[in-house]
């Protein structure tokens, strides 16, 4: 599976930040009962290698990624926890070289037209743009759509339910990302049919 394929899967992406692995296969389930289909757990906390084994082996119908990812030791890591993508807030040599050698998709994480040249020059023509809102959103997007017409990409950052059909619309983004679908609060309380609610209202904005 490439990156793009990936993200025809999975248009929304939700970013997911455990901090009890207990919690994560409830969690991956009321996701997935709101359609969502790729997850990214983000390797912000101790559980999420954890939480990201767990879902690979109880939820084979999902494709798991790993997110935040900042040293080849974490690539490795996560990919021994069975992830089956990489994403990084930006990209280093390091990151470079260890996402060639990963076997899986790996979407660094651009910020400016420079950094995307780079991350293309890497081989790497699916990409993150992050924080996406704080560095120019869908205006952004649209103005690197002319000199970079070979890119596209995934921003996250800044997306909640109410800006991501904007950001869906434009021809060179494959998918959104965000934590908006998992509030801390409905995960602290196990609130798993908000987070459903929060997943059924975006996946119907990536196909509406
Ligand atoms: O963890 C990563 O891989 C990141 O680089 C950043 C996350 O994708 C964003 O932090 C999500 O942003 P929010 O939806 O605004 O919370």
């Amino acid at each position: 599976m490439d990156a793009l394929t990936l993200m025809r899967k999975g248009p929304v992406i939700p970013v997911i930040v455990v901090n009890d692995a207990a919690v994560a296969v409830d969690l991956a389930h009321a996701l997935v009962a709101g359609g969502m289909t790729v997850l990214e757990v983000t390797l912000r906390t101790k559980a999420a290698l954890a939480a990201m084994r767990r879902m690979r082996d109880e939820l084979p119908e999902v494709i798991v990624g790993a997110g935040t990812l900042r040293t080849r030791p974490q690539m490795e890591a996560a990919l021994d926890a069975g992830a089956q993508f990489c994403v990084s807030p930006g990209l280093t040599p390091e990151l470079a070289s260890a996402a060639r050698s990963a076997g899986v998709p790996f979407i660094p994480g651009v910020a400016t037209p420079s950094e995307a040249m780079h991350a293309q020059d890497e081989g790497f023509l699916v990409q993150k743009l992050f924080p996406a809102e704080a560095v120019g959103g869908v205006r952004l997007l649209q103005a690197l759509a002319g000199p970079l017409p070979d890119l596209r990409f995934c921003p996250t950052g800044g997306i909640h339910a109410g800006n991501a059909a904007e950001y869906l619309a434009q021809p060179n983004v494959m998918a959104v990302g965000g934590s908006w679908l998992t509030p801390d609060d409905a995960i602290g309380t196990r609130d798993w049919a908000r987070i459903t609610r929060l997943a059924a209202e975006a996946a119907a904005l990536a196909h509406g």
